[in-house]
């Protein structure tokens, strides 16, 4: 058994430490060789609920991407678990494409939309499931900090691969979710998985642009009326576009957003976090969705293109 962690930031360095952690060979798959050297070099610490697990340097396999196709011909992985944000899809599926020919079975763990329709474009014979994760990671100096310890749900949406029932497929859902539970994941196999990624973008889609143009943590939205406003006009313009593309969510989504703010009140979003680090941020696949989804029915989504425009339009001199 080996498994691939493609992208070593804050949810690749969580889910890939407490895999090894657990007894299971993680290879880590890095932007630079820096990165790779430096985890070779000191380990990786893994931060939680106060305590801190160490996997010391010779246990640790890590090496930039650029080796990756030579590596997995040579040795191929179980799975791969895709692990970079959507803005750095591109760049690792051309650096996979010799790999095109093959059966991976990758789980992709990314927030927002249109990435698995790529992933299978490039990579038409691989596998390819879902993660939805809430999950809070953030990467520090030499380890990982598990901020909040949520939920992940995996599964094969609607739009990935086509496989029969009763195929591998399933199997390997369960046994990705076995790998999981050991390594200390509350994980489970959804079949409603495409149910689960539309409530996260609406959550997403609401949240992050708000928090990056004020600048303020997820708790912050709900102190003064002006930003509920806000929050109550996108969600309502992101509810008319779901119910025109006939994506039905069961439940009471309005109360959802409210309740992400509340539970991960101290939580600086990705995209704020993205914005204060000059780092490109995942707008596209969360507005720039909405507002796609929006044209597909004839509708407009005035507010969330300009939230695509103002975040957008933050780079290139960033904002001091
Ligand atoms: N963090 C969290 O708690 C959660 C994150 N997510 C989602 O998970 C995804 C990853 O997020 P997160 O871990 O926070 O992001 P990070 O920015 O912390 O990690 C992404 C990692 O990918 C690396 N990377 C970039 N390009 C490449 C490449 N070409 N090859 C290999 N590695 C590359 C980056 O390297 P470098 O640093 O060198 O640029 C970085 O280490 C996002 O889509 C996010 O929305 C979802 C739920 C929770
Ligand atoms: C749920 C939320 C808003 C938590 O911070 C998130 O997913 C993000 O920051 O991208």
């Amino acid at each position: 058994m080996v498994i691939d962690v493609v992208g070593a930031g804050s949810l690749g360095l969580l889910y890939g430490g407490k895999l090894q952690a657990a007894g299971y060979p993680v290879r880590f798959w890095t932007r630079t060789s820096e990165q790779a050297e430096k985890l070779r070099m000191y380990g990786l610490d893994i931060m939680e609920q106060g305590a801190k697990v160490k996997l010391l340097p010779e246990y640790i396999q890590a090496y930039p991407i650029s080796e990756l196709s030579a590596r997995w011909h040579h040795q191929p992985g179980d799975w791969l678990l895709l692990m970079v944000k959507q803005t750095s899809i591109d760049e690792v599926l051309h650096i996979m494409k010799t790999m095109k020919n093959h059966l991976i079975n990758i789980a992709c763990f990314q927030n927002g939309m249109g990435h698995i329709e790529k992933i299978h474009a490039a990579m038409p014979l691989s596998h390819l499931y879902r993660a939805v994760t809430t999950e809070g990671a953030k990467r520090v100096e030499n380890g990982v900090v598990r901020a909040g310890e949520g939920e992940t749900w995996i599964g094969r949406g609607v739009h990935s691969t086509a496989l029969q029932e009763g195929t591998k497929g399933n199997l390997e859902d369960i046994s990705l979710e076995v790998l999981l539970q050991q390594a200390g994941f509350n994980c489970t196999v959804s079949n409603q998985i495409d149910k689960l990624i539309y409530r996260k973008l609406l959550i997403n889609a609401v949240i992050n642009p708000l928090t990056a143009i004020w600048r303020i943590t997820n708790g912050e939205l709900l102190q003064n009326e002006q930003r509920i406003t806000v929050m109550r006009q996108l969600y309502d313009e992101a509810a008319a576009i779901y119910k025109a593309n006939e994506i039905i969510l069961d439940f009471n989504m309005w109360e959802e957003v409210l309740s992400v703010c509340r539970s991960t009140a101290t939580n600086t979003s990705s995209m704020l976090a993205d914005v204060m680090h000059g780092r490109r941020t995942e707008v596209e696949s969360i507005s720039g969705h909405i507002v796609s989804m929006a044209q597909r029915t004839g509708l407009t989504a005035p507010l969330h293109e300009t939230m695509l425009h103002l975040i957008e339009g933050i780079r290139p001199e960033g904002v001091s």
